[in-house]
This record gives C-alpha cells, sequence and structure tokens, in this order.
C-alpha cells in the first residue's frame, strides 16, 4: 500500500510543559500522543474541551513551540521554526497598529527584500477579494473588527503559504461579524484550497467549516476520533437548519461527549 499524500502529518505528538510548584519542578502534559494526517487542500477542524492542548498543536504546527517527541511534518518537512509555508491567524488580529491596511499586506514581502510589481498587484487584488480596497490607507484602530480580521487574511495569503493555522479567529467576533467571516471564509477556501488547520470549541462551526474534525480527547489531549463531514459544498449559513447538519452536528458532539 503507498502512502497517501499528507499537507500535515503528526505522528505521537506529545509536550509536557514544565514548571516549578512550590519550589520543585512539575510538569503539566498537554499533548499525550496526537496522530493525524491531514490531506492536501483539506479543511481540518480541531475540537476538543477547553485546556486539551488545541493552541499546543496549533504552535507546534507553526514551528513556535516543539513538541517533547513525536513527529511534525508540513509539507513533507519537519517543522523546526516558523516559516511562511505557514500562515498563522489568531483570535486577535496581529496587525502592526502603525502601518496602514497596505503596508501591513506588504510586510512580509518588504522584509523578503520581495517587492517587486507584481506583488504590489497581487495586494492590491487581494484587498479587492477581502473587500477593503477602499480602506488600504486606514490604521487597524481605523477598522472594524471583521475588517482587521480580514485585513489579517490578506496579509497571510500574500505569502502563498501551503497551510493556514487558525487558532479560534472568530472566538472574539459578535455572531453576525462571525457568521460574515465564516461566510467568506469558506468562500476563499472554495476559491483557493489552501489546507486549513482550524481550532475551535464551536461543534457547529466545526460542522459548517470542516471536511473532518479530529477530536481530542479530555486534557491531556490525545487524537479521539476522526469524523467526515460529508455535507455537500460548497456550503452556506442556510445549511445549518437542514436535517443532515443537525444530524451531522449530533454525531460530533456525541464523539466529544464520549
Ligand atoms: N506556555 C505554557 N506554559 C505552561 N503551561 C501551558 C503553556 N501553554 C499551555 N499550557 C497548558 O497546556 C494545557 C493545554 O493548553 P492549550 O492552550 O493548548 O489548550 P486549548 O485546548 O487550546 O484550550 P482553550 O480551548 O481553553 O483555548 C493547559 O493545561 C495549559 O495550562
Amino acid at each position: 500500500m503507498t502512502d497517501q499524500p499528507t499537507a500535515v502529518r503528526l505522528r505521537d505528538v506529545r509536550k509536557t510543559f514544565s514548571r516549578r510548584k512550590a519550589g520543585r519542578k512539575a510538569g503539566r502534559t498537554a499533548l499525550d500522543g496526537v496522530s493525524l494526517d491531514v490531506r492536501p487542500g483539506e479543511f481540518l477542524c480541531l475540537l476538543g474541551p477547553s485546556g486539551c492542548g488545541k493552541s499546543t498543536l496549533l504552535n507546534i504546527l507553526a514551528g513556535f513551540i516543539t513538541a517533547d517527541s513525536g513527529e511534525v511534518l508540513v509539507g513533507g518537512r519537519p517543522v523546526t521554526a516558523p516559516g511562511h509555508d505557514r500562515g498563522v491567524l489568531f483570535q486577535t488580529p496581529n496587525l502592526f497598529p502603525w502601518l496602514t491596511t497596505w503596508q501591513n499586506v506588504l510586510y512580509g514581502p518588504k522584509a523578503r527584500g520581495d517587492l517587486t510589481p507584481a506583488v504590489r498587484d497581487e495586494a492590491a487584488e487581494l484587498l479587492e477579494t477581502v473587500g477593503l480596497a477602499d480602506a488600504r490607507d486606514a490604521y487597524p484602530h481605523e477598522l472594524s473588527g471583521g475588517m482587521r480580521h480580514r485585513a489579517a487574511f490578506a496579509r497571510v495569503l500574500i505569502n502563498h503559504p501551503g497551510v493556514l493555522l487558525m487558532d479560534e479567529p472568530f472566538g472574539a467576533l459578535d455572531a453576525i461579524t462571525r457568521a460574515g467571516m465564516q461566510r467568506f471564509l469558506l468562500e476563499l477556501w472554495q476559491r483557493r484550497r489552501t489546507t486549513i488547520v482550524f481550532v475551535t470549541h464551536d461543534v457547529e462551526e466545526a460542522t459548517l467549516l470542516g471536511d473532518r474534525v479530529c477530536v481530542l480527547s479530555a486534557p491531556p489531549g490525545g487524537t479521539k476520533e476522526v469524523l467526515d463531514i460529508d455535507l455537500p459544498r460548497p456550503r452556506s449559513y442556510d445549511d445549518t437548519e437542514t436535517l443532515a447538519f443537525v444530524q451531522a452536528k449530533r454525531r460530533i458532539r456525541e464523539a466529544l461527549e464520549r
């Protein structure tokens, strides 16, 4: 049997954070054996109870921290540090407050000495795509929450990451803005088919967005179950009221509670 190509490969990933407790060394195990393959172009949601290590896993994939043991491959290469092959989006968009939308988007190419006319054209196109063409000269504090998220998207997408790593990106948004961002993300993914690993603790969000949902067990996290969401694409928020959606959501909730 030949191996399927994988965009992300995790094998028995473990991580314990050490800390001092009453003068003695103690440890908190965040991940206790996570194994998972993410296929190229797949939208994979990571779901689990609070503290099960979702952000830890994402930070390991991003290269911000290292696993104690196990295999962590992105695009077939071991992750040893952050890199432009992975775009990371957090709950709080990390835009530079002293730069305009346009300057924020071009920050990566500029830092790499890659500010060509073609890249500028692409930045302009991306700002159109994310609906921020009119806000190119605005500073982050002049943008709404949703606009800041879209600017952060454009800033990541200009680097053409092979994998997008998203850590509860819409968790802090109000319900309407959040639904708008979910729609935006679905449309974007439908067009670009970038591999996405999306952390959420919201079962409905995972059902709406994911091709598959990886449910992590209660802390310390390990892979509990991986479920297929075989709802038709393209999906929209209206689908959340269909019987098939409600059934898929129930299957995930049951896996979470098992
Ligand atoms: N830098 C750190 N130092 C020490 N412990 C940490 C550190 N980062 C995370 N932990 C611990 O690791 C465990 C997993 O944390 P993590 O943030 O990855 O969970 P999570 O599933 O993302 O939680 P939530 O859904 O609440 O955001 C927790 O017990 C947390 O306290």
